[in-house]
């Protein structure tokens, strides 16, 4: 059955009812593009796949770090001069919570001076290049909402500095978006309200882009990606690099030790033997404050979103069917009598992919311990925990002029 013949479509019908005949030839032609599986996934609502048996995973402690780390920075900026080291930024989400409506990376987080977010990250992966002497290549994941305005500000500040041939945008696909029924929301009376399908399908959208051959041409063999809100973020960092390959793992992710048994990060743990995150909301009681005997928390390191990845092994799993998480959100949308409804609470689900899910696919990953001082400093609000202000304080810590 074509969407717009089930009954309980009420948003799909009333436009059809109202519509010209070319704004319905539009919107049939739209609706027969657009994949609607997802929609099967409602029932089983976040508990997309069963999970198995988690158990800790002890990480790379700093302590380690630094003994080995004249070895570990060697390798890695050997890979990185060999151009065996790549980068994606991603950048498909909106500023929503910080109360803008542009991209999150053109914040501006400076206070004396301007300093955007997008300049900020440029920055730090320049500490990288300007000590390693080459460039490493920056992939951009943007969406629709705002490839537009992304693409528009690094051409308008010149790329920060950053060679605009080693910078290239790519687009993450859509998703419909729909009501508690499952009901397909509309944004408009031709168009379906679509939204990004979360920051898991960054590498099938690279491929989808045509970008494998761009990896290929260059030789790439790791790509580190990470999240546009983390202005204290290391790109490429070589000790990272370094300590993968030589720990001999097809993956490694940065952890901070959570700051309570309680922090709303996920856990970087094992499912069943291999490497895997456990979200916050999935754990136990028991699992988040379980302790070892010196009093450490069994499940105690959090990841920052910066995962290093083995670019063969990228290939090896982009085909396989990621876990579709259903989330909560508010979704605007055309009403059935045709009025435009903004809402202030959650009305319906959005689908996504995390990028979380890839790290299970991995047959392992270095849990790659970083000082959270140093290295986390995400924006996710104006105020408060994990905020602009926040993030000002550790930048200023970090001996970082703004
Ligand atoms: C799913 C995921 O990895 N969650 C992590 C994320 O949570 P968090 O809740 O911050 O995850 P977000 O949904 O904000 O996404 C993080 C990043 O992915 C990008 N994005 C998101 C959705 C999308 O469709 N496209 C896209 O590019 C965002 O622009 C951002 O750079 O960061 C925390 C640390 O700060 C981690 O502890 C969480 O495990």
């Amino acid at each position: 059955m074509k969407i717009w013949e089930d009954d309980n479509q009420k948003y799909i019908k009333a436009m059809m009812e109202k519509n010209t005949t070319e704004q319905n030839e539009k919107l049939t032609k739209r609706l027969e593009e657009i994949d609607f599986s997802v929609l099967e996934h409602i029932e089983r609502k976040e508990t997309v796949n069963e999970r198995g048996v988690f158990a800790p995973l002890d990480a790379v402690e700093v302590s380690e770090i630094e003994a080995r780390g004249a070895e570990f920075k060697e390798l890695g900026l050997k890979a990185i001069r060999e151009g065996k080291v790549g980068a994606v930024l991603l950048a498909g989400g909106q500023g929503t919570r910080l109360g803008l409506d542009r991209p999150k990376g053109t914040l501006n987080i400076g206070v004396a001076k301007e300093l955007y977010l997008f300049e900020q990250l440029l920055r730090n992966l320049m500490d990288v290049t300007d000590e390693a002497g080459v460039y490493v290549p920056l992939y951009i994941m943007t969406s629709n909402i705002n490839n537009a305005d992304t693409t528009a500000f690094f051409e308008e500040h010149d790329y920060f500095g950053y060679p605009k041939d080693y910078v290239k945008f790519f687009v993450q696909e859509m998703v419909p978006a729909c009501d508690y029924e499952g009901r397909i929301y509309m944004e408009s009376q031709t168009e379906v309200a679509m939204s990004p399908n979360g920051n898991g399908g960054w590498f099938s959208s690279m491929v989808n882009a045509g970008l494998l051959s761009d990896i290929k041409e260059r030789g790439i063999e790791w790509i580190n990606v990470f999240a546009v809100d983390n202005c204290l973020q290391r790109i490429a960092d070589p000790m990272f690099v370094g300590a993968t390959i030589a720990y001999g793992c097809e993956s490694g992710a940065k952890v901070v030790r959570k700051a309570a048994p309680d922090e709303r990060v996920g856990v970087l743990c094992t499912e069943d033997g291999k490497p895997s995150i456990a979200e916050y909301y999935e754990m136990t009681e028991e699992m988040s404050t379980a302790r070892k005997e010196n009093g450490d928390l069994k499940y105690g390191f959090g990841v920052i979103l910066n995962y290093l990845f083995s670019e063969k092994k990228l290939e090896q799993i982009a085909d396989a069917r990621m876990p579709i998480h259903v989330v909560e959100k508010k979704i605007p949308y055309m009403d059935v009598d045709g009025t435009f409804v903004k809402p202030e609470q959650p009305n319906g689900y959005k689908f996504e992919t995390l990028v979380l899910d890839m790290v299970h696919m991995m047959d392992d990953c270095i849990p790659y311990e970083v000082v959270r001082e140093r290295e986390f400093a995400p924006i996710k609000n104006l105020h408060g925990v994990d905020s602009l202000d926040s993030a000002r304080e550790l930048m200023k810590g970090c001996g970082i002029e703004l």
